[in-house]
């Protein structure tokens, strides 16, 4: 039987879902643009809703696993098993007020001011444990524009870089939740189930890791390889191979962060190294 992976249809995280998917070797087959379901290869078929509506497909057992939001997980508020952050769709549910408004703080937040957001649980939630109880204002989108029309005083909405808060004159006041798309299952799963979905785990796992990563080969003077070991300490040290006629020179191998890759191969260079060579790597497993 193939395990059904809900899977975001179009929006925000749709696209990266799918590349991450493609680059686990978990192909989105679909037969058109507009189809519902398609093949992942191995033993998984996507099904694509709207990320709104993951958290409750699969918590209800319609789909084994699913990709979405942590916010529309925890805005869900359905029992389900966290598998995994897949580190993409990062943003934060936050509390914002006019800039006129002069309100600085959720402290100033006055017993029963009107709250817009497309988060109506999450909200009333946030403000009820401050014991601040509010009036939720539920909005299905666009939820920037309440303070404007004078529907609410303040919002809660997601937020990345900034530029819509500020557009819409709004300032940030306080974090509700930070979120990043999550891989979340069914806790009915059988165990059978939860087998391939480990494995689907690791595999998704493998693609993360290595995007942070290079793969580097150097020729190194043998002299310096004290200096180079410092230098590159690879996954388990550097692999340090003889090249044929190579003289003085031996070539080593290692797996070093991307984020600095350009101090990394500066200091290779000081050292001496010759023929320094970066790829990218597709997975990693350690
Ligand atoms: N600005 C953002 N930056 C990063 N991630 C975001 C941002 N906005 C939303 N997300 C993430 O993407 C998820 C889905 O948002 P998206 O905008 O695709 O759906 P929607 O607009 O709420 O719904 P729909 O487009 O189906 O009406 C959000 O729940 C959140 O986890
Ligand atoms: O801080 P920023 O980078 O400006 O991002 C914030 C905006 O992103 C999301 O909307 P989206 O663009 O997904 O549009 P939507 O309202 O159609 O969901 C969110 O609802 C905010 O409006
Ligand atoms: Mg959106």
């Amino acid at each position: 039987m193939l395990l059904k992976i809900a899977l975001p249809n179009k929006g925000r995280l749709s696209d990266e879902v799918r590349e991450l998917f493609n680059d686990a070797g978990l192909e989105v087959r679909a037969r058109g643009e507009r189809a519902l379901t398609a093949s992942l290869g191995g033993e998984f078929e996507a099904i694509f809703v709207r990320a709104q509506d993951i958290p409750e497909f699969v918590a209800d057992g319609a789909a084994h696993a699913g990709v979405t939001g942590w916010d529309l997980v925890c805005e869900a508020g359905r029992e389900l098993d966290l598998l995994m952050d897949l580190e993409f769709g990062r943003c934060r549910l936050v509390v914002a007020a006019r800039e006129e408004s002069g309100l600085a703080s959720p402290a100033e937040v006055k017993a029963g001011m009107r709250v817009a957001s497309c988060f109506p649980r999450l909200t009333q939630e946030y403000f009820a444990k401050r014991g601040q109880p509010v009036a939720v204002v539920p909005v299905s989108g666009a939820a920037e524009i309440a303070p404007h029309l004078g529907i609410a005083d303040i919002v809660v909405d997601l937020t990345s870089t900034g530029s819509t808060l500020k557009m819409n004159g709004l300032r940030e006041v306080a974090t509700v939740l930070e979120s990043s798309a999550r891989l979340v299952a069914c806790k009915g799963n059988s165990a059978d189930a939860q087998r391939k979905l480990d494995e689907l785990t690791q595999a998704l796992g493998s693609v993360l890791a290595a995007r942070g990563k290079r793969y580097l080969m150097a020729n190194v003077p043998r002299e310096a390889l004290i200096r180079v070991r410092e230098v590159l300490p690879g996954l388990n040290g550097p692999t340090v191979v003889d090249v044929l006629d190579g003289g003085d020179f031996v070539a080593v191998h290692a797996v070093v962060p991307a984020k600095t890759i350009y101090r990394t191969i500066n200091a290779l260079k000081a050292l001496g190294c010759e023929g320094i060579l970066v790829t990218r790597i597709e997975r990693l497993m350690a």
